[in-house]
């Protein structure tokens, strides 16, 4: 007897590339025109910009414009509160309404009935959804690595699809990462000084058990590049990627976890989810988080990087070695850290973990 045919998620994967591209036009728009003053500061001290909120609505706007008869559920970083209590707050969001209609009306070819305020924030809001491990839910980072963004160093826009709680679409967009491998910090640096030039602009896409792809940003259609990561054990030929920031991952704790696998390359330090493009296709062997004890993660930071690196061949997990979770809600509760490399190192890498916590630190 034939066996029941597995479900496919062509048609979603399809649709979150349009959307990622959509929102990365608006991104690199919003990059050529940054001030300090279209950059507010949220409770959390983490910055947000106009870019944030409109790469989002325009993400839920072609989503559903591209799947009107689907039920829309969607886990987004952004809300509009902000832009709804003060004078300050409602100017953002008439300039926010502004962008989205000019990147619709340049990009998306959608007639001439632009959004109103109104809708833009609605559109904001639609990614409030609490997720969870039923049923189907977008989950969006519209950009991450938004310090990235305003200083002109790597960030991506992040797009994942998870059903019954696994993810099955992944997306990112990221139009500051060089096309080429990584050679060094100092590339990566060029390379954002040029974003919007050849070479310069990458989307990831993946589709669960079909494999993860690259290809420029600027293209049409599904990038073409299949990854499929080799996997060195010569750790003197191996290098390691961390967050730009050592607020947001202890670089100490990881220079001592290289120095136990002997690591001597030193890392590189990129912003944002780009990590995960870059490692699947082998840019570097291992990303390395591990935020402050405190620290809880949000599932949008690694949907979508998350299975871009599985179908690439590559291994990620919470520092014990226990598989990330998306469906328990917005947050991922999880042993201090996540650790993602190619497979045998990945094993390595999970045994030095527990050699060096038992170290006083
Ligand atoms: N204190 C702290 N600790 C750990 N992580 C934090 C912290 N604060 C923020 N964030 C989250 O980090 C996201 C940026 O990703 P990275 O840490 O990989 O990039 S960076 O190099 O540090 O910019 C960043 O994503 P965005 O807010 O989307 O930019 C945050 O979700
Ligand atoms: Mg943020
Ligand atoms: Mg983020
Ligand atoms: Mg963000």
């Amino acid at each position: 007897m034939a066996s029941a045919p597995s479900i496919t998620y062509g048609h979603q994967l399809d649709c979150a590339i349009n959307a990622v591209r959509l929102a990365s036009k608006l991104c690199q728009r919003v990059q050529l025109m940054l001030k300090a003053s279209e950059k507010t500061d949220k409770s959390d001290d983490s910055p947000v910009t106009i870019a944030d909120y409109g790469a989002q609505a325009l993400v839920a706007w072609s989503l559903q414009k591209e799947m009107p008869n689907l039920p829309f559920s969607m886990v987004a970083e952004e809300d509009s509160d902000d832009l709804r209590k003060s004078e300050e707050g409602k100017g953002l969001a008439a300039k926010i309404t502004a962008l989205v209609n000019e990147t619709i009306s340049a990009e998306a070819n959608a007639g001439p009935n632009s959004l109103s305020q109104d809708d833009v924030l609605a559109l904001i809001d639609s990614g409030n959804s609490q997720g969870g491990s039923e049923g189907f839910h977008w989950v969006l980072d519209p950009i991450d690595g938004t310090r990235g963004f305003v200083g002109m160093r790597q960030y991506a826009v992040c797009l994942g699809l998870l059903h019954h709680g696994k993810v099955v679409v992944g997306v990112l967009g990221c139009p500051n990462l060089p096309q080429k491998r990584i050679e060094d910090a100092d590339g990566v640096a060029e390379s954002a000084s040029k974003a919007g030039t050849d070479g310069v602009g990458v989307i990831f896409a993946a589709e669960r058990n079909q494999g993860a792809f690259a290809g420029p940003l600027s293209g049409n259609g599904r990038p073409g590049e299949q990854l499929q990561l080799g996997d060195s054990q010569d750790f003197s030929q191996v290098r390691f990627m961390e967050s730009y920031e050592s607020k947001h991952s202890d670089h100490d704790f990881t220079a001592m976890l290289a120095a136990k696998l002997g690591v001597t390359q030193s890392p590189l330090r990129l912003d944002s989810q780009a990590k995960y493009g870059a490692l699947a296709r082998g840019d570097a062997a291992i990303n390395l988080r591990f935020p402050h004890k405190s620290y809880r993660e949000k599932i949008w930071d690694h949907v979508a990087g998350a299975l871009i690196v599985e179908e690439a061949g590559g291994k990620i997990s919470d520092a014990s070695g226990a598989p990330l979770d998306f469906g328990k809600g917005r947050w991922l509760d999880l042993d201090r850290g996540i650790v993602s490399a190619t497979p045998t190192v990945y094993k390595a890498l999970l045994q030095a973990i527990k050699e060096v916590e038992v170290q006083p630190r």
